[in-house]
């Protein structure tokens, strides 16, 4: 049996979820539940900070997991990202940093680390395939986010190139799903969008503002299926390179509203907010690695809004 077979064959091996309450970490645990993996280890923000190297540094002392998902990250949309440059950069490095290196001390015998499609050049060839990493400037609203995510990758090949240590990086398009944030403010585009046709669609109001110029096209994933690819991954990949996780299928921001609006049941019209700014004019990713392995997204855009609207109207205080 090979090494990248025995991931699935251990149904009682420890694995840390690292992020287990947000959006994708939620998903992984679902995942790997619904495959019948009984020794998940989950720890809280509060339970344990990721940001601090000591307690780290015991808690794979104390619990010595066989694998780890890193999904505990700062993260959040295009307005967050411009505003707290400082926290993306800084948090995620220490999180990152912290994890990947006592994973390696401590025995892991395999890591995934998450990192996300705007690591790539703001200009970069469409679709984006792996090798386009660091071969151009970045989107300046992210750019501090994707540095620290593109020293997360590098940090997960240094440590396979001088130690041997089975890191891989997966590389999400943007995701959405069950227990996304949505934060008026702070999250992403998709759960901003729901959050806000619903309120106006309860409130009877006659105008949604939509942020920039609605032209951005960009690539929509479902966490659900995220975390199928994730697991695939940990049982069928142990390369040197990234690989990038998309659904191959992209739309306008103007589109997107549309079809959120349709799902919400607003009937009310859009109004742009050309202030607001644009970001990355188009990114979707080249998923062909990840096809040529067997994987490849289930689940539609408009399905995934339907599924997610109603986890929304059930578990969001409204
Ligand atoms: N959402 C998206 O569209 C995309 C996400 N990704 C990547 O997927 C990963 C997960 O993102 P997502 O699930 O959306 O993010 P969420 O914000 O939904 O979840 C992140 C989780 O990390 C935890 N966390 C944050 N800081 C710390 C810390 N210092 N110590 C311990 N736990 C911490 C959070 O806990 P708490 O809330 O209590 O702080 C939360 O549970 C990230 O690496 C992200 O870059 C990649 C591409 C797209
Ligand atoms: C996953 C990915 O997510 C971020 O990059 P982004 O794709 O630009 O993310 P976004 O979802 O915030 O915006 C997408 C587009 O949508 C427009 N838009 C309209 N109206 C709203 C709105 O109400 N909220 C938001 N957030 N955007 C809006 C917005 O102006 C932009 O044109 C980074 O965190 C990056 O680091 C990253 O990894």
């Amino acid at each position: 049996m090979g090494e990248t077979d025995s991931f699935f064959s251990n149904k009682s091996a420890k694995i840390f979820v690292a992020g287990h309450r947000g959006l994708v970490g939620s998903a992984i645990v679902r995942k790997l539940q619904s495959l019948g993996f009984t020794n998940l280890l989950l720890r809280t923000h509060a339970d344990l900070d990721l940001t601090r190297q000591s307690d780290v540094e015991s808690f794979f002392a104390d619990e010595k997991p066989h694998y780890v998902v890193l999904a505990a990250a700062k993260v959040g949309g295009i307005h967050a990202n411009n505003t707290y440059p400082a926290d993306f950069i800084a948090i995620n490095l220490q999180i990152q940093t912290n994890v990947i290196d006592s994973s390696y001390r401590h025995g892991v015998k395999k890591i995934l680390f998450l990192g996300s499609s705007c690591i790539y050049p703001k200009f970069a060839p469409q679709p984006i395939p792996e090798n386009a990493l660091l071969s151009g400037p970045l989107e300046p609203t992210n750019e501090w986010y994707a540095v620290a995510k593109i020293a997360g990758i590098k940090m997960c090949q240094a440590y396979r190139i001088q130690h041997g240590f089975d890191a891989i990086s997966a590389m999400p398009t943007n995701l959405y799903g069950p227990n996304d944030n949505f934060h008026p403010e702070n999250s992403h585009v998709l759960p901003a969008l729901m959050r806000r046709f619903h309120k106006a669609k309860v409130e009877g109001a006659k105008e949604v503002v939509v942020w920039g110029t609605g032209s951005p096209l960009r690539e929509f994933l479902h966490v659900d299926d995220l975390a199928d690819a994730v697991v695939f991954l940990l049982g069928n990949y142990s390369g040197l390179e990234h690989v990038n996780v998309g659904s191959g299928k992209e739309v306008t921001i103007k589109e997107l509203a549309e079809l959120v609006k349709e799902v919400v049941g607003f009937e009310g019209e859009l109004v742009w907010d050309s202030s607001k700014p644009d970001g990355t004019p188009r990114k979707l990713m080249d998923s062909s690695k990840l096809a040529s392995l067997g994987w490849n997204a289930k689940i539609s855009l408009k399905d995934g809004l339907i599924d997610t609207y109603k986890w929304y109207l059930e578990n969001v205080k409204q």
